[in-house]
């Protein structure tokens, strides 16, 4: 039995030596790799926090002393040390452990927003909430990466911790030098110059051994060189931007030495006031394959072989390489197009871009909001600019969009990969929020492909718009089956057409293949359905309260928050345009979503054909619904239809979406 499987809580980790440390940190690699390899998940960043894990939680008492995670993506081996290991198997699987720390599964858990540069606020606000309740004896402690230390409200929570000498906050720097690609940017560089005096580090460890052991007056000389350590500091590393902030620094330590790490956090713990603790770790540290990886160092990874570190199954077309590709295309034609990335260019796909036009991608770091406001100023600059981030963390720069893009009526093209349900990250990765915030934004347009053609589509017409912002918007991983049209009416795709004109489906997006699915269900119940899609789902379509008014009731499905989504303009729309169809919404429940797979996760929302059917078919004002029964027939229920009935879209496609 090794050390690990003994380690049930942090306690259980006092009394180790160093070596056993060592040890106990090659079970845990050993561990991580074994069902990171099996489950996907984070396993660069928690290969490289794993001593700094374990000398966090000699050091510190939690959960009475409190450490937060800033993203909280390298929280696995913190899961490990308070009584998780079990839940690995079953990692980021529906009703398994979440890859984020999370209250529900341990009072060890604070920060479960994986949006990165929140940490510092958290604990700053903790550490006020403990002085003004006169709790001194809990450390308020946050980790986090230089990556995320790139983001705007790091800043504003240092300058506030800085200035907080009675309320003692420990930052503990995780700096392996990147995000996913290296980390950009004047604190970058800054790290890295502290970074080089390693070398100081390890001349005043060694000149701590010496001097601690020389009678009388090594002790005191050995604080007076540390003393000078500022001095000294300055003659081998640049200017210190911490201690200029008011906060007192310690560092770079190797973040792969359990001893450094506790003598570092120790001399922080009791320092007594606010303290940067800069530690140096290597993203997938002691697993070669992560190691030697060029592109983000196993940042995060689907199943693998643990061996070799490769996919066990090929990645299929993606959303985002049909978009990689196609804004290559573009930039081709159009030289003012330039792109912007948030520390994401792999991610987002914007690498091909800047391989093709180097000069003409701008990586700013985990900064959403400077990446708006500089990409409104590149458009007044006489360019057109292409954010890529993910859905959900556009949220932080809503008002950027609002103010600094859509009221100065900028042409800026944003594209927002994660769109709708994700479903591993948890609830803070869903990007279920931005049909429903850019609903608000005045001028502001937005494009829902259905599939690769409509995408491609939908990119170029966006890019054309130089008087008002756009949006392109896409779900995570493997592209739709095509859905190809049978018509057109104002403008929109017609997906299917019924034998009557009982139910219009306006279909968002990606959720086409369901509507065509829907519709078929609903031919086969002598039901006619019209499907379209407008592609460009803001504005609502003029067609659609036209179309509304032939029809008994509209439907609207979209992967998206149903609150003050795309159905909840339509319904607008038809109101003010005095059509008084009914219609029924369908969307993402307006919660927060536990984490679990796409399809599972859109099945607990009830966004399946079946589902959808069955919450309509018994709708239908005047339409002979004898044939669905009270609480309408369960789906394997319902009379096979003739495929003859299956409306000509499915027909061509051969098959009908999933
Ligand atoms: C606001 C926001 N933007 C982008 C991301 C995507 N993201 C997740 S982890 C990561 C890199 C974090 O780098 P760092 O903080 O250095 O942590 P490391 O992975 O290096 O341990 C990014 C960009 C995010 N989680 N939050
Ligand atoms: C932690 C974080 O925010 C990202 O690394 C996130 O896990 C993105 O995952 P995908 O790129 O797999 O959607
Ligand atoms: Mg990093």
């Amino acid at each position: 039995m090794g050390l690990l499987e003994k380690i049930e809580r942090p306690r259980d980790l006092d009394g180790l030596t160093h070596q056993e440390l060592a040890g106990l940190s090659r079970e845990i690699r050993d561990f991580l790799i074994e069902k990171v390899a099996r489950t996907g998940g984070h396993l660069g960043p928690n290969l490289g926090a794993v001593e700094l894990t374990l000398a966090l939680h000699r050091v510190f008492d939690s959960p009475r002393d409190r450490i937060l995670w800033d993203t909280g993506h390298q929280s696995y081996v913190h899961k490990m040390l308070t009584g998780r290991r079990e839940g690995f198997d079953r990692l980021r699987q529906k009703g398994g452990l979440s890859g984020y720390p999370s209250a529900a599964e341990s009072d060890h858990d604070i920060i479960e927003n994986s949006h990165a540069s929140t940490a510092l606020s958290y604990a700053d606000g903790l550490a006020k909430a403990y002085r003004l309740r006169g709790v001194r004896d809990r450390a308020v402690v946050a980790v986090i990466g230089d990556g995320a230390l790139t983001g705007g409200m790091a800043w504003e929570a240092l300058n506030n911790i800085a200035a907080a000498q009675d309320r003692p906050v420990i930052i503990v720097i995780n700096d392996n030098g990147r995000s996913y690609s290296p980390t950009i940017g004047g604190l970058a560089t800054h790290l890295a110059a502290l970074r080089t005096t390693r070398g100081y580090e390890k001349f005043l460890a060694s000149a701590k051994e010496t001097l601690n052991t020389t009678p009388v007056v090594g002790p005191a000389l050995y604080s007076a060189l540390h003393g000078a350590k500022k001095g000294l500091k300055d003659i081998l590393a640049p200017q210190g931007m911490f201690e200029d902030l008011g906060l007192k620094y310690v560092g770079p330590i190797d973040g792969h030495d359990t001893e450094a790490l506790e003598n570092a956090l120790r001399m922080a713990r009791d320092f007594g006031g606010p303290v940067a603790v800069h530690c140096l770790t290597t993203k997938g540290h002691g697993y070669r394959p992560a190691e030697d990886d060029q592109l983000d160092h196993f940042h995060g990874v689907g199943v693998i072989d643990p061996v070799t570190g490769k996919p066990t199954k090929p990645a299929g077309r993606s959303w985002t390489s049909v978009f990689a590709d196609e804004l290559v295309e573009v930039g081709t034609e159009r030289e003012d197009v330039v792109a912007i990335t948030a520390a994401m260019l792999h991610p987002t796909g914007l690498h091909k871009f800047q391989k093709a036009f180097p000069d003409r991608v701008f990586d700013v770091g985990i900064a959403e909001q400077h990446a708006v406001t500089s990409a409104a100023g590149l458009a007044l600059g006489g360019l057109h600019p292409v954010v890529a981030v993910y859905a959900t963390f556009l949220n932080r720069a809503f008002d950027q969009v609002l103010m600094d893009v859509a009221l100065h009526k900028c042409g800026v093209t944003f594209v927002l990969d994660r769109a709708g349900v994700t479903g591993d990250d948890g609830a803070s990765h869903n990007g279920m929020w931005d049909l429903s915030i850019l609903q608000v934004v005045p001028g502001l347009r937005v494009c829902a492909p259905r599939d690769a053609d409509t995408l491609r589509a939908g990119l170029r017409e966006a890019v054309e718009v130089d008087e008002a912002p756009t949006v392109v918007r896409f779900p995570k991983g493997a592209l739709a089956e095509p859905v190809p049209a049978i018509g057109t009416a104002g403008g929109m795709d017609v997906l299917a057409r019924g034998g009557t004109e009982d139910v219009l489906v306006v279909s968002v997006g990606a959720m086409a293949g369901e509507c065509v699915e829907l519709a078929g269900l609903l031919e086969a119940q002598g039901i006619g359905a019209t499907v379209v899609d407008p592609r460009w789902v803001k504005p609502v379509n003029e067609e659609i309260p036209r179309l509304a008014a032939r029809h008994r009731l509209v439907v609207t499905v979209e992967d998206g928050g149903r609150s003050g989504g795309v159905g909840a303009a339509v319904a607008q729309a038809l109101q003010a345009a005095g059509v008084d169809t009914p219609v029924r919404t369908f969307g993402i429940p307006q919660r927060f979503l536990d984490h679990g797979k796409r399809p599972d996760l859109l099945t607990e929302c009830g966004l399946t054909a079946h589902q959808l059917f069955l919450a309509v078919v018994d709708q239908i004002p005047g339409a002979d619904t004898a044939a669905a029964p009270d609480g309408a027939a369960a789906p394997d229920e319902i009379r096979p239809y003739d495929q003859s009935a299956r409306p000509a879209a499915a027909r061509a496609t051969g098959k009908v979406n999933r």
